[in-house]
């Protein structure tokens, strides 16, 4: 992993969000169409806030979440709603939204249907993600139950996965997905997050899955 350490937390989104930006034109460049694939979260907000002002053709870029909560867009724990209201604002709200949830009581029920609409968008261009002290990311958590699958060469792209850490069921992106993205950033900040990622390098990936996706990430840290 390549690791970096900004001065403060402001310094860090917006260098971030114009790392990002860079690489969101230069793919439309090449492929005349971008993937971006984001976390939810309480990291994220203010990159997904200075993101929607910056002038790209976001019309060629399709947004994606990593990992959903099964709830609804009411819920304050939606991460689709946080980028409703973050990203897809402004000039960002030219971009075409992927999504990972739809109604219906269990994320098995809609698991094919969602996965089908993601396909076409793959691989992700450029990939965003978050970590939890306990060295999950996406919502492959430590633990999981479904956790062995989603981590294997040939797992699915999208799968249902149930934590006791993650509170309501998720729907995840599989690691082998998150590890064909062509550009790959994980933001963290404080002391807990930065140890545990520097831990993580050495421990068995089932406990700490964030090593899944470390070996071609940029970690972007701050205290
Ligand atoms: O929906 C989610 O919960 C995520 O996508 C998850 O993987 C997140 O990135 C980490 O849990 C870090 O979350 P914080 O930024 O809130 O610490």
């Amino acid at each position: 992993m390549n690791f970096l350490t900004y001065p403060d937390r402001d310094l860090l989104m917006m260098g971030l969000a114009d790392k990002i930006a860079t690489q969101l034109r230069s793919a439309i460049r090449t492929d005349g169409r971008a993937t971006f694939s984001v976390p939810g979260g309480s990291t994220p907000g203010p990159v997904f806030d200075a993101l929607s002002d910056i002038d790209l053709e976001w019309d060629k870029v399709a947004v994606l979440l990593n990992d959903e909560r099964w709830v609804d867009e009411g819920s304050e724990r939606s991460n689709t709603r946080l980028i409703r209201e973050r990203l897809l604002t402004g000039r960002a709200a030219a971009a075409t939204l992927v999504p990972l949830y739809a109604d219906a009581p269990q994320p098995e029920d809609k698991m094919d249907a969602l996965a089908e609409g993601i396909a076409p968008h793959l691989p992700i261009s450029v990939l965003l993600l978050g970590m939890g002290g306990d060295m999950h990311t996406a919502s492959l958590f430590p633990g999981a139950d479904r956790l062995e699958e989603a981590l294997s060469d040939d797992a699915p792209i999208l799968l249902p996965m149930r934590a006791e850490a993650a509170g309501e069921p998720r729907i995840t992106l599989s690691a082998r997905v998150l590890r064909d993205a062509m550009q790959t950033h994980i933001l963290i900040t404080g002391a807990e997050k930065r140890a545990a990622i520097e831990a993580a390098d050495s421990l068995p990936v089932a406990q700490a899955p964030v090593r899944a996706v470390l070996k071609n990430a940029t970690v972007h840290w701050a205290e």
